[in-house]
């Protein structure tokens, strides 16, 4: 279905490599404004759905759209101009500069600027506050002075998040946003989710089921290429088929 009812949605959607399907027939829906997690065991095809979604993977068959649009031939670039953004990858962050540049750099990317326009002492100006907005909304005010490549690791993932940001996505993909993370990063990265997946959606893949339980609110779980279950984190815990999937005795 087609309606603006749902942002992103899947139709019959494959990726074979070699004869293996690594996808199989997925029909995913996502609705506008949720928190959906896409979660399930090793090897179920989460990563070649992102793909897939992201146009990083190019699919057997099945049809992709994007509010209503067939993307499934569209470049990533078009599609992040359509206000889909994948967060992690697209969103470079240069090590040698400052927090505050990187952000600068990703707003200016963001509008198309041409060179002549931010020239003026005004636009420029108007740059540094919303970098500084930013900024602000990841926890990093403090450290906009030091270099990206200086910041641990949970931080340089905030700093691209705002990168990110600054794109001002309808739908932000994220792929296994906490991954990596100490304690204290996953805490900080699910608040900060939180905050941004309040005024857009969100799809992530992600494999701390305690993030997930808390971000998402809808879950789809794959195993083997093909969606077993789907609904709340507390209707999907309690699925025997789920349980069995992650124990690995399930036979689907
Ligand atoms: N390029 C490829 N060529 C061949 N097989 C692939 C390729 N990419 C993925 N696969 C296979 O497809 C299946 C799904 O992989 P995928 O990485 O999508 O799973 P996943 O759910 O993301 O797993 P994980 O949780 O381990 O990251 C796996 O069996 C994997 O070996």
């Amino acid at each position: 279905m087609a309606s603006g009812e749902f942002v992103l949605e899947t139709d019959d959607l494959s990726k074979e490599f070699k004869g293996f399907f690594a996808v199989r027939g997925v029909n995913l829906r996502v609705r506008k404004g949720d928190v959906h997690a896409l979660i399930g065991p090793n090897g179920a095809g989460k990563t070649t759905v992102f793909n897939l979604l992201t146009k990083f993977l190019t699919p057997t068959s099945g049809r992709i759209l994007y509010k209503g649009e067939d993307i499934t031939r569209t470049s990533p670039a078009d599609i992040a101009r359509k206000g889909m953004v994948r967060s992690f990858q697209i969103s470079a962050v240069f090590p040698h500069l400052s927090l505050l540049e990187n952000v600068r750099i990703a707003l200016q990317r963001e509008l198309g600027t041409s060179f002549h326009f931010w020239k003026s002492d005004a636009s420029l100006a108007a740059l540094n506050d919303r970098a500084e907005v930013l900024l602000d909304a990841v926890g990093l005010t403090e450290f906009r002075s030091h270099m990206a490549g200086d910041l641990p690791y949970g931080r340089k993932r905030a700093l691209e998040i705002a990168t990110t940001l600054a794109l001002d996505p309808e739908m932000l993909l994220l792929d296994e946003p906490t991954a990596g993370m100490t304690h204290e990063d996953i805490v900080r990265i699910t608040e900060l989710i939180g905050k941004v997946a309040q005024n857009r959606t969100v799809l992530m893949v992600e494999h701390n089921l305690s993030v997930v339980s808390n971000l998402s609110n809808i879950i789809t779980v794959l195993q083997r290429g093909e969606i077993l279950a789907e609904g709340s984190y507390d209707e999907v815990s309690k699925m025997p088929e789920v349980i069995s999937a992650y124990l690995g005795t399930g036979n689907g």
